[in-house]
C-alpha cells in the first residue's frame, strides 16, 4: 500500500499538535508534514513527536499563513516534494481578544441564552484585529486567506484520477452568519472577525465541494469546542481555565462542547480521515463533542438548516445557515483577490 501524506497548518501546538499525535497512532506509516512559522518551535514539536512514536517519519514545513510570499515559497516546496497530499489539515487560527464581557456573561446566564453562550461564546469577546505586511486583515488573512491561495497552489497535487484528497478546515461554534458581509469579505468594519472568518471558512468549504469533488478533492469543516490552547490562554490566563475546570465538567450536562483537552477537541478532525471521503455529507460541520461520562464523539450538523423551531422559539441567534450560491460568490470573490494579490509578488 502507498504510504498516506497529511499536511497540518498550526501543528505545532494546541489542536494541531494533538492532532498530529493522534494521526501518528492511528496511521503509524503516515507521513506528517508539519506546516509552522517558527523553526524553533516546529522542530521542538518533531522531536517531542518522535519521541513517542519512533518510527514516525515527520518533516518540518515553514510557513507563514498571514504572509502570501512564504504561502507562496511553501506551495512551490509542497509541490516539489509531494507527488500526492492525502489530507491537507487548514488548521492554523488566531483570536486576538482584548477583553471578555462580565456583565454580558451575568445576563446571559440567567436567561434562555446561557447554554448558547458556553458553546459559542456570542457577544462575550471583544474581538481584535491587525493588518499583515501585505495589508490584509490579519484574522481574515490567517484563518482564511493564506489558506484559500494555499489551497489553489498546491491544486496540481490534490485529488486526481484514481486518489482522493480530503481538506480539513478547523472551523469553531463561534462562526456567524450575521457577522459576515460579502461586500466586506476581510471585515474591515464590523466588530466580530473571528466570527466572520469562520463563517466565511464554513462557506468557502461547501463551495469547495461545489467545485472540486468531481476531480476528488473534497472539503470539510470541524468545529473542536472549547479547548484549552494558547489561543483560550490569551482570553483568560490558564490558572483560572484551571479553576474553572470542575464548572466546565458540570457544563458538560447541558452541552457536549466542552473538550477542555486539545486530544479531545481534535476528535472530530481524526475521525474523518477515518471516513471514506464520498461518504461524508459536505453540507454537515463535524464536531468533537464530550458527553458528561467523558466519552468522546463526532457530531455531524448540517450547516444549511439551523433554522429549528426551538431555536426560533428561544430566540437563539440563528448562527450558520450556508447558502450556496452566496458561498460560489464567496469563494469567487477569494479567488479574484489572490490572483490580484499574485500578480504583484514575485519570488526570487
Ligand atoms: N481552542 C479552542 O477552543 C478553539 C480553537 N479553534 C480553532 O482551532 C485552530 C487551532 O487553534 P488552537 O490549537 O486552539 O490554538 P493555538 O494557538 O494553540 O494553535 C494555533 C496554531 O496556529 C499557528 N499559527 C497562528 N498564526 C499562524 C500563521 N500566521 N502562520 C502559521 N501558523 C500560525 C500557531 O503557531 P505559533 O505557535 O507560532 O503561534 C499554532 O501552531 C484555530 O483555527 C482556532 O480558530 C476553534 C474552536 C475552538
Ligand atoms: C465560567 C466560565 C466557564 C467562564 C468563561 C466564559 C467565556 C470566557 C467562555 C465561555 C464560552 C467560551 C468559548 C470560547 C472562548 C471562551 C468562552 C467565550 C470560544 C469562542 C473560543 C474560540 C472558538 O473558536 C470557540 C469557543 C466557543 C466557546
Amino acid at each position: 500500500m502507498e504510504k498516506k501524506t497529511a499536511l497540518i497548518t498550526g501543528a505545532n501546538a494546541g489542536i494541531g499538535l494533538a492532532l498530529a499525535d493522534r494521526l501518528l497512532t492511528e496511521f503509524p506509516s503516515i507521513h506528517l508534514c508539519l506546516a509552522c512559522r517558527s523553526k524553533s518551535k516546529a522542530e521542538e514539536a518533531q522531536t517531542m513527536l518522535k519521541e513517542k512514536h519512533e518510527e514516525a517519519d515527520i518533516c518540518v514545513l515553514l510557513v507563514d499563513v498571514s504572509n502570501l510570499e512564504s504561502v507562496y515559497r511553501a506551495a512551490e516546496a509542497i509541490k516539489k516534494q509531494y507527488k500526492h497530499i492525502d489530507y491537507l489539515y487548514l488548521n492554523a487560527g488566531i483570536m486576538p481578544v482584548s477583553s471578555v464581557d462580565w456583565s454580558h456573561f451575568w445576563q446571559c446566564l440567567f436567561s434562555s441564552k446561557c447554554v448558547d453562550m458556553f458553546r459559542t461564546g456570542d457577544g462575550l469577546l471583544k474581538q481584535v484585529d491587525g493588518v499583515t505586511t501585505d495589508g490584509m486583515k490579519q484574522i481574515f488573512a490567517t484563518n482564511l486567506f493564506g489558506h484559500f491561495a494555499l489551497l489553489k497552489k498546491v491544486n496540481s497535487v490534490l485529488g486526481g484520477a484514481n486518489r482522493t484528497t480530503q481538506v480539513i478546515w478547523t472551523s469553531s461554534s463561534n462562526a456567524k452568519k450575521s457577522a459576515f458581509m460579502l461586500s466586506d469579505i476581510q471585515h474591515q468594519h464590523g466588530s466580530e472577525p473571528y466570527s466572520s472568518s469562520k463563517y466565511a471558512t464554513d462557506m468557502i468549504s461547501v463551495a469547495l465541494n461545489e467545485r472540486f469533488n468531481q476531480q476528488g478533492i473534497y472539503s470539510h469543516t470541524t468545529c473542536p469546542g472549547l479547548v484549552m490552547t494558547n489561543l483560550t490562554y490569551g482570553i483568560l490566563p490558564s490558572w483560572f481555565w484551571t479553576l474553572l475546570l470542575p464548572l466546565l465538567i458540570l457544563i458538560r450536562i447541558f452541552t457536549p462542547t466542552m473538550n477542555y483537552s486539545p486530544y479531545n477537541g481534535s476528535e472530530a478532525l481524526v475521525w474523518l480521515a477515518k471516513q471514506p471521503p464520498q461518504g461524508i455529507d459536505p453540507m454537515c460541520k463535524y464536531h468533537s463533542r464530550l458527553n458528561w461520562l467523558g466519552n468522546r464523539y463526532v457530531e455531524p450538523k448540517k450547516v444549511n438548516s439551523n433554522f429549528i423551531f426551538l431555536n426560533y422559539l428561544f430566540e437563539i441567534q440563528l448562527q450558520l445557515d450556508v447558502d450556496i450560491s452566496i458561498a460560489q460568490k464567496a469563494y469567487e470573490e477569494l479567488d479574484k483577490m489572490e490572483t490580484a494579490i499574485h500578480k504583484g509578488i514575485k519570488l526570487s
